[in-house]
């Protein structure tokens, strides 16, 4: 079930936010990432595609037309996990997990206990299965969303930075995960990071936007040039593919300077 994006056009406000972004495709079993600057339309974008901002043109999973579904029939093949996980729920982690579970997912009890106890166990979280969520730190909550979202088993999974909280173990960690679910389940993930390192490292393909454009898309090796991030990010870097090391993208300096 590959995701393509054609003509997508959205304005909030009185802001064109997405500009006719066609050409987009995210394949099963891959990680896309969707990159560009502050303010882009990333998060826009994400939205749109799960329906929570409305959106002109077309969006297709597989045979099916995403924006012809109700969001209720939209909500059963996708999940859109956002930037910001902080919640005021008077829950325990055990019982937020379930409750993605039990709202997607007609079953037996037992069925729904061993899912979120597997979606803990995955992300290590079962020591914390009997916390509130609301005096978790800010990892461990995204940590916990990660766990919400996988035990929905969506089709489409997408991800607002969802590494932005973590450190770095649990980064590397995650995103590792990540790539071996949509493998293995052969769902399309698509998520939006700001980190290059772990774009260039973890993505299969990238999408790259700016001012609500579609800049470029390919692999990581096409995509993540000097030139291209000088275009879309004004920055000088040096990008380098060791044949026997994860790629490494080094910002050197912004291109436009703060202050007088
Ligand atoms: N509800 C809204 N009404 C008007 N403008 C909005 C609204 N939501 C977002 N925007 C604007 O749309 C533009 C794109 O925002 P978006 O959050 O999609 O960017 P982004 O690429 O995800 O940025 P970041 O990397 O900073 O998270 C921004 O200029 C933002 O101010």
């Amino acid at each position: 079930m590959t995701l393509r994006i054609d003509r997508l056009d959205c304005t909030l406000g009185k802001r064109r936010i997405l500009r006719d972004l066609s050409g987009l495709e995210a394949r099963p079993g891959e990680i896309t990432a969707l990159i560009g600057p502050n303010g882009a339309g990333k998060s826009t974008l994400l939205k749109a595609i799960a329906g929570i901002e409305t959106a002109s043109g077309r969006i297709t999973l597989g045979e099916q037309t995403l924006d012809a579904l109700s969001l209720e029939r939209r909500s059963r093949l996708l999940y859109y996990l956002p930037q910001d996980t902080s919640t005021q729920a008077a829950l325990s982690v055990f019982e937020a997990v379930l409750l993605a579970r039990r709202t997607q997912i007609a079953e037996p009890v037992d069925s729904a206990l061993s899912a979120v106890e597997r979606a803990l166990k995955s992300l290590e979280l079962e020591p914390l299965a009997e916390r509130e969520l609301t005096v978790l730190s800010g990892g461990q909550r995204q940590r916990v969303a990660i766990a919400q979202a996988i035990v929905r088993r969506p089709k489409l999974l997408m991800l607002d930075e969802p590494t932005s909280a973590l450190d770095l173990h649990h980064q590397l960690q995650v995103l590792d995960y990540l790539q071996r679910l949509a493998r293995r389940e052969r769902v399309v993930i698509l998520l939006a990071i700001h980190d290059l390192n772990l774009a260039a490292r973890f993505a299969d393909h990238l999408w790259v936007v700016k001012q609500g454009l579609h800049v470029a898309s390919g692999t990581p090796g096409q995509v993540l040039t000097q030139e291209r991030l000088r275009e879309v990010y004004a920055i000088e870097a040096h990008v380098e593919w060791p044949s026997d090391a994860p790629p490494r993208v080094t910002p050197l300096s912004a291109l436009r300077q703060l202050g007088g």
